[in-house]
């Protein structure tokens, strides 16, 4: 088999792709390298340009005739930045996006998995939510995922695509392999800077405590970003039977673990993986921030297949790992 990865120099679909080649799928690359890094295509095949352009599409068909499926992870991603420049935000994710789909159709490659979001999840009562769950997104960024889920869902129901939307919780780790990771030095995510606290011996910050949790903190569901791509070979495997032909042409599946884990347990956890006892200090909450979800679905088991195979600890080790070359590896 054979598929087209957007944005796959980047962490995850970078990471989708290794997964995919030790599985015996080829990967075809279209990046333009706004966030991405080009060593992390090595090995694959790789288009440097943007999904919005329709020439380099009909190309990269011609040149692939045998493309079976898009996994589309191109985005741009950091919150505070779509508050600022929305419009940035929704041309990107969304303008760029629809054409994108158009240049699918025209070259007749109906199958699409989509990066989507659990960020888009309105504060639940007990912060389990599952695929019927609201969808309030808080931020400029949720708001473009969830306006392609709306597009994606209105156009598979006229026309040819079938798109399966996975909503991502947390993300963490890297491949185990170590071949990419996050690319980012100065992550802002919680592990990130909990590594950060321990690299530099600053204080790690627990930003906001009075959440309705069971400890005051925020609430996450973290996924082993390797896990993470084992889902999308199973939806890419499974695809003409998770979004049937005859159906609505449209599914959404949760990616997540379905354990909720508080920001006080996360650094309970470090300490536990590292040895290490960190310094920490109380503050509000960051602008933007939100209580948190963790997934309490079962679909994608049902309809991957697919159960997580990581841990919480294995995920704070290979994020350390990962750490620890990314330097070295990206220069
Ligand atoms: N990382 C997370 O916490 C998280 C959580 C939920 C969902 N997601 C979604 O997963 C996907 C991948 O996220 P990531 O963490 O790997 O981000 P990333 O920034 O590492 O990767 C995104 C990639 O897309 C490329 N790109 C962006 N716009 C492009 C365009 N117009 N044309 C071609 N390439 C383009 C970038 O260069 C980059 O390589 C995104 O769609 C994101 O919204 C991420
Ligand atoms: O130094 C820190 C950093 C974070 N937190 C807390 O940790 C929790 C989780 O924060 P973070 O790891 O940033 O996760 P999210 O708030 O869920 O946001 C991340 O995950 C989203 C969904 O995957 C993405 O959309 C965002 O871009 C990404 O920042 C929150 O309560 C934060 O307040 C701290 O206490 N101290």
């Amino acid at each position: 088999m054979k598929v087209l990865i957007t944005g796959g120099a980047g962490f995850i679909g970078s990471t989708i792709a290794s997964a995919c080649a030790d599985n015996g799928v080829e990967s075809v690359i279209l990046d333009n390298l706004v966030t991405g890094r080009a060593e992390f295509t090595d090995g694959h095949r790789f288009y440097r340009g943007d999904i919005a352009d329709g020439a380099l599409l009909d190309q990269i068909f011609a040149d692939h005739p045998e493309i079976e499926a898009t996994v589309h992870c191109a985005a741009l991603i950091v919150v505070p930045e779509s508050v600022s420049d929305p419009l940035r935000y929704w041309h990107a994710n969304v303008a760029k996006t629809i054409a994108f789909v158009q240049h699918l159709l025209r070259n007749g490659r109906p199958r699409l998995l989509f990066s989507s979001t659990a960020a888009m999840y309105g504060p639940g009562d007990d912060f389990a939510v599952d695929e019927e769950s609201a969808i309030e997104p808080g931020s400029p960024y949720a708001r473009t995922k969830a306006a392609v889920e709306v597009m994606l869902q209105d156009v598979a129901a006229a026309t040819e695509l079938r798109a399966l939307s996975l909503r991502y919780f947390n993300p963490i780790g890297a491949d185990p392999q170590l071949r990419t990771g996050l690319q980012t030095p100065r992550p802002t995510h919680l592990l990130g800077k909990l590594i950060e606290a321990s690299e530099t011996g600053a204080e790690f910050a627990i930003t906001g405590t009075d959440w309705p949790t069971r400890d005051g903190t925020g609430i996450r569901d973290f996924i082993h970003v390797w896990d993470l791509a084992a889902a999308h070979l199973a939806g890419l495997r499974s695809f003409d039977e998770v979004v049937p032909k005859d159906g609505s042409g449209y599914q959404v599946i949760n990616l997540g673990t379905g354990t909720g884990t508080t920001v006080r347990e996360m650094l309970v956890g470090y300490e536990q993986v590292t040895g290490e006892s960190l310094r920490t200090r109380e503050t509000g909450p960051r602008l933007g921030d939100v209580a948190g979800a963790y997934t309490r679905s079962d679909r994608a088991r049902r309809l991957l297949g697919w159960t997580p195979e990581h841990s919480l600890a294995d995920g704070i080790r290979d994020s350390l790992r990962w750490a620890e070359v990314r330097a070295e590896r990206l220069g």
